[in-house]
């Protein structure tokens, strides 16, 4: 059974809360949006190892400027597939901000139609298509600076309530 209408306040774990509360946000056009939280891999300024991704609310969806680096090369000079979907997952988390709706993944697919340079700028986009009850049907495209979308991605997200979360932090929190 799903939790999506589990509307319980959440939990007294800081570390959840955080993120919960960070979730609802609801920002005005060009507001940068905050991170998921802290250690998140996609965005959360604490992680070392992440991607640091900064997101910006654009009409009914978000845009962001982001450069991979060193950590994240596949072949040489070239990005990781894996962190590119990183990167595209963790900005469809972005968009939900602006849907208004708590919601994870059930599928991503990413196309990969040019290399993605390292040390590079490049600007993302990403935006809500449809809605059917919980299925959130997301786009996603990845452009180089003379406008060339370079990868792209569908992505199916369900929304959930806060029990999805809450009720595996102290999991999240041992692992840490
Ligand atoms: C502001 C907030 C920020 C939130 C930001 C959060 C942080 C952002 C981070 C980036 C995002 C992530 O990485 S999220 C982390 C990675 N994802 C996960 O860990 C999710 C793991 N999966 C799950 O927990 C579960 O599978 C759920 C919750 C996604 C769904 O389980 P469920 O609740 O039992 O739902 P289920 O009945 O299976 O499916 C729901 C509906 O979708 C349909 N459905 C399922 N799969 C498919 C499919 N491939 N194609 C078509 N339809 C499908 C079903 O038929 C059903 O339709 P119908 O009967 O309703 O018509």
């Amino acid at each position: 059974m799903h939790d999506a209408q589990d509307t319980r306040p959440t939990s007294s774990n800081p570390y959840m809360s955080d993120w919960l509360s960070s979730m609802q946000t609801t920002a005005h056009d060009s507001a940068l949006l905050p991170p998921h939280h802290g250690d998140c891999l996609g965005c959360g300024p604490a992680n070392q190892h992440g991607h640091h991704l900064r997101a910006r609310r654009h009409g009914d969806g978000v845009v962001a400027a982001h450069v991979f680096d060193g950590r994240h090369v596949g072949a040489p000079g070239i990005a990781h597939g894996g962190a590119v979907a990183t990167v595209l997952d963790d900005l469809f988390g972005f968009a939900l901000y602006v849907v208004g709706e708590l919601a994870v993944t059930r599928k991503l697919e990413v196309e990969y139609l040019a290399p993605v340079l390292l040390q590079t700028e490049y600007t993302l986009h990403a935006e809500m298509l449809s809605r059917n009850g919980r299925k959130l049907r997301l786009r996603a495209r990845v452009e180089d600076q003379n406008g060339q979308v370079v990868a792209t991605a569908d992505a199916l997200f369900i929304v959930v309530g806060p029990a999805h979360f809450t009720s595996r932090a102290p999991v999240i929190q041992a692992r840490r």
